[in-house]
């Protein structure tokens, strides 16, 4: 089972490039860049990662990622992820990329975005792995930023896939985005919006009727309303789940507890996704591989949870097909 797992093409459509910072570059980068980091080891920073909820874990994220500031470490970051990820199986990846987060500390977007381009354009020809860009907003900060943000973005429209909203749910519900989402949807690119990670239902339902978003990133609270789960069905409404996110954030105790066998039995759209794997103790195939043995998941499952994925993904035709075509090959 192991070994189908990562033999079946895995498209990851929910994955923070920063959250897939390991402790090793963190330290390389710092060194490159004489960043002080508060650890004194790559053990000490992964003794640290113990997380309480979303918030506990955002601090870290934003501490962690400090040691990025040129487009070579954008593009490091980048690569390495890719060739990790490419080692067990994933053919395809959808980086959320967090501009304000960069922009705080000086380091501009054309920095961020032509690095982690680059890395993509290499990830193609050497890997061939293929890749979207989703540029998220955090949720935290001023709607007014976000839209600034947008604007700033004008020379890198072209290449991003998507927008996104992220960062600490409780208390910025999308509606808040509304002006900034409207703006995007005008300018022709597409949206998608995290909620009902740690947030309640009402903000899945706000980001479908208010943002016009075209995948809900996690989700798994809408299972708290029947009439929301009939809606995201009936909709067809792509969820990119996080499982092993979930766990060590706390939304749900232990992996066996995870709503996923509720929502497949609903007959929602879901995928499966790493999020922040750096952070959250596994990438693509660790997350199929502990739902695999937690649920104890057919191939058929693995196999429709993958094919959804690349159904929904920011990519060509010629290049869905072709990944269509490989799982075919696969299942038979
Ligand atoms: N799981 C998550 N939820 C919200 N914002 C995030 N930013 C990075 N990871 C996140
Ligand atoms: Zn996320």
């Amino acid at each position: 089972m192991q070994d189908f797992i990562t033999r079946l093409p895995k498209a990851e459509l929910h994955l923070h490039i920063e959250g897939s910072l390991e402790p090793e570059l963190m330290f390389a980068l710092a060194e490159r860049n004489g960043v002080a980091l508060p650890y004194a080891s790559v053990e000490e920073v992964r003794a640290a990662y113990q997380f309480d909820d979303l918030q506990s874990f955002l601090d870290l994220y934003y501490q962690g990622m400090s040691v990025l500031r040129t487009a070579e470490d954008f593009f490091d970051l980048a690569m390495d992820y890719f060739r990790r990820a490419s080692a067990e199986g994933v053919v395809h990846v959808e980086l959320h990329f967090d501009p304000q987060a960069h922009l705080s500390r000086g380091i501009e977007l054309g920095v961020v975005i032509e690095g982690l381009a680059r890395a993509c354009r290499l990830a193609r020809r050497e890997l061939d792995l293929s890749s979207a860009l989703i540029m998220a907003f955090l949720r935290d900060r001023p709607a007014d930023e976000a839209m600034q943000v947008l604007e700033r973005a004008a020379p890198y429209w072209e290449m991003l896939d998507a927008i996104g909203l992220d960062s600490a749910e409780h208390g910025h519900p999308p509606e808040k985005f509304v002006e900034v989402f409207e703006r995007a949807r005008a300018l022709g690119i597409a949206r998608v919006a995290h909620a009902g990670e740690e947030g309640p239902p009402a903000y899945i339902t706000q980001a479908l009727d208010l943002l016009d978003v075209c995948r809900i990133d996690h989700g798994v609270r809408c299972l708290e309303d029947p009439a929301l789960v009939t809606r995201l069905r009936e909709l067809q409404m792509p969820l990119t789940v996080c499982p092993l996110s979930n766990v060590k954030l706390k939304v749900v105790e232990r992996i066996d507890d995870h709503p996923l066998p509720q929502l497949l039995e609903a007959g929602l759209l879901l995928t499966i996704n790493s999020d922040d794997p750096a952070y959250f103790g596994g990438g693509m195939h660790d997350n199929f591989s502990a739902c695999q043995r937690a649920f104890g998941w057919s191939e058929a499952t693995l196999v429709g949870l993958a094919r959804n994925a690349i159904d929904v993904a920011f990519m060509d035709d010629a290049r869905r097909a072709e990944l269509l075509a490989r799982l075919d090959a696969l299942a038979v």
